[in-house]
């Protein structure tokens, strides 16, 4: 699959050198990942469906504004944010992680693509997230594979700003996960707007889930780093 056909099958519009720039960003964290650990998936073609097509199943015109702010909450090699970086060159792209040398590889792969809209920020997201410059600030928050959905929600939403949308991305087990997070997600003031299946080339289902905040984050939230690991604030399940 090519990045024009990746482009036209999930109808996102893009010329030419965003299609090579997304070819050639799977080369090149494919490249990095015989001497680095970047991500599991070795295989060229595999990546470019479980790495970018999958990260491209986020994308949603209507909730990433033009000249908006995106930032990907645990990008690890860049997934889906990088991506997302060279789909929309107008957006200013934040890419956090806890882990310093998978941002060294990102900053290294932008500069050879000439993708200048990104920016890398190495923290955890509970201590970034008191950073006045990142809190109640984004228009968009996406993140992939980095916990549950009560972790995952209570370390996103403080950054997306009020109005703004948090798009987890999700596996067929979204329903379960968005009932287990009802409780956090109503503290944070925040909720579904909408949700997008698509099922990959490779046959497996993906569940997007985008969440609209309507209120500022409250003070006591992101609870103390790993708060919320150990505690998850989960919904009282009905027990019948
Ligand atoms: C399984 S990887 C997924 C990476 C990428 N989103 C993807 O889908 O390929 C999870 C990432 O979340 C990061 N992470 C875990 N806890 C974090 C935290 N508290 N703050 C920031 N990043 C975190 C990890 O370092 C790791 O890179």
């Amino acid at each position: 699959m090519t990045g024009m056909d990746m482009l036209n099958a999930l109808h996102i519009q893009g010329d030419e050198t965003i299609a090579a720039r997304l070819e050639k960003y799977n080369e090149l964290v494919m490249e990095k990942n015989r001497v680095m650990n970047l991500t599991g998936i070795k295989d060229s073609g595999e990546s470019l469906i479980k790495n970018v097509y999958d990260s491209l199943t986020v994308y949603d015109a209507r909730y990433f504004p033009q000249g908006g702010s995106l930032l990907d909450l645990g990008t690890g090699a860049g997934f889906p944010g990088m991506i997302l970086a060279i789909l929309r060159p107008d957006m200013q792209v934040v890419l956090m992680d806890a882990i310093r040398k998978k941002l060294r590889f990102i900053e290294e792969a932008a500069e050879i693509l000439g993708v200048s809209n990104v920016t890398v920020v190495h923290s955890r997201a509970e201590d970034a997230a008191r950073d006045g410059a990142f809190r109640d600030h984004f228009d968009v928050v996406t993140a992939r594979a980095v916990k549950s959905m009560p972790v995952i929600s209570e370390w996103a939403l403080p950054f997306v700003k009020k109005g703004g949308i948090f798009a987890a991305m999700k596996g067929p087990g979204a329903q379960d996960e968005l009932r287990d997070a009802s409780g956090i997600l109503s503290l944070m003031g925040t909720r579904l707007e909408s949700e997008k299946e698509c099922i990959l080339p490779s046959g497996e289902k993906r569940v997007i889930l985008y969440l609209r905040k309507n209120s500022l984050t409250p003070k006591r939230f992101p609870r103390k780093a790993g708060e919320a690991e150990r505690k998850p604030i989960k919904a009282v399940r009905d027990k019948r």
